[in-house]
């Protein structure tokens, strides 16, 4: 198994390699590719593939060498069935080599279903393959097994699901207390990301930027996990680049703040794009 250094198969850096230079030259900032409709309509858009497409790639020509990382999220594809999948496939391949891509897929199932969802997002030669993908462990995190290898293996990266920005979250994620199912998860994180030399390891966390106290009152360590945190809830959802430091404290360093909509409304114009793209940024590296 891939321990440290550039993944065996691919010649590649491990993802966290590549996140951590990624945020140490741009900026703790990942922008979200959320084509909703409501979007499209106010960019002049139609909402089908092709408007899809005209947006998508107008995000990634925005900020695709601003950000750290952009986030597609693949429902808003999916929506639109294999036209709206084909549209990724080329986001995806437009944005390799630019800036790194984390498919918001939220992937999870039993072990040899979740074969197969790992090939799509993470193996190299898929038409979908990503730098990372987002996965929900509510299958119990040994599910997702074969996705944590073949990330590995190829250089890629997942994030985990931990403690999401929406409210009805903490219904699931804070049950058990001094031992909650997020601690848990938090600690599979970390045990995972042993395998890994560096800063950052390969296996990230989502923790919403709106989680207020929760990490204090669940005793989360976020350092100890040794991986990216992704944190979306920025914007739109109400959390403020001064919410992400004071909720994330010690373990800010290793926060990719995410915002889409927020961003995405000052589109369609490229210099509306990166201006609320900057103003963000800029405020996740003050605050
Ligand atoms: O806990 C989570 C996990 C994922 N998301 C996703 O991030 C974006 C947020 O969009 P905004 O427009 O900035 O609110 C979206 O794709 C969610 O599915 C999240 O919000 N919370």
């Amino acid at each position: 198994m891939p321990e440290s250094g550039p993944a065996p198969s691919t010649g590649r850096e491990s993802f966290g390699s590549r996140l951590g230079a990624a945020m140490a030259a741009r900026g703790p900032l990942c922008v979200g590719i959320d084509p909703h409709p409501a979007l499209l309509k106010n960019w002049g858009l139609d909402d089908d593939a092709a408007g899809l497409r005209r947006f998508s790639l107008t995000v990634l020509e925005a900020v695709g060498s601003l950000a750290a990382a952009v986030k597609p999220q693949v429902a808003l594809y999916e929506r639109h069935g294999s036209a709206g999948m084909a549209v990724l496939e080329e986001v995806l391949a437009a944005a390799d080599g630019q800036v790194l891509t984390i498919a918001d897929a939220k992937r999870g199932d039993i072990g040899s279903t979740m074969a197969a969802y790992a090939d799509a997002w993470l193996r190299d030669g898929s038409a979908l393959a990503a730098d990372s993908v987002t996965l929900s462990p509510y299958l119990g995190f040994e599910s997702l097994r074969p996705a944590l290898e073949l990330a590995a293996q190829y250089g890629r990266g997942v994030f985990v699901l931990a403690l999401t920005s929406n409210p009805e979250g903490a219904s699931v994620q804070h049950v058990g207390g001094a031992d909650s199912v997020a601690r848990r998860i938090t600690e599979a994180a970390t045990a995972e990301n042993r395998r890994f030399t560096g800063p950052l390891g390969s296996v990230g966390l989502v923790v919403g930027a709106t989680v207020g106290t929760a990490l204090a009152d669940l005793r989360l360590d976020l350092e100890a996990v040794r991986g990216p945190i992704l944190a979306p809830g920025l914007g739109a959802q109400g959390a403020t680049p001064a919410d992400l430091r004071r909720t994330f404290g010690a373990a800010y360093p290793q926060v990719l703040g995410t915002s889409s909509r927020d961003i995405l409304a000052a589109g369609p114009g490229i210099q509306g794009l990166q201006d609320a793209a900057r103003r963000t940024l800029n405020g996740l590296r003050e605050s």
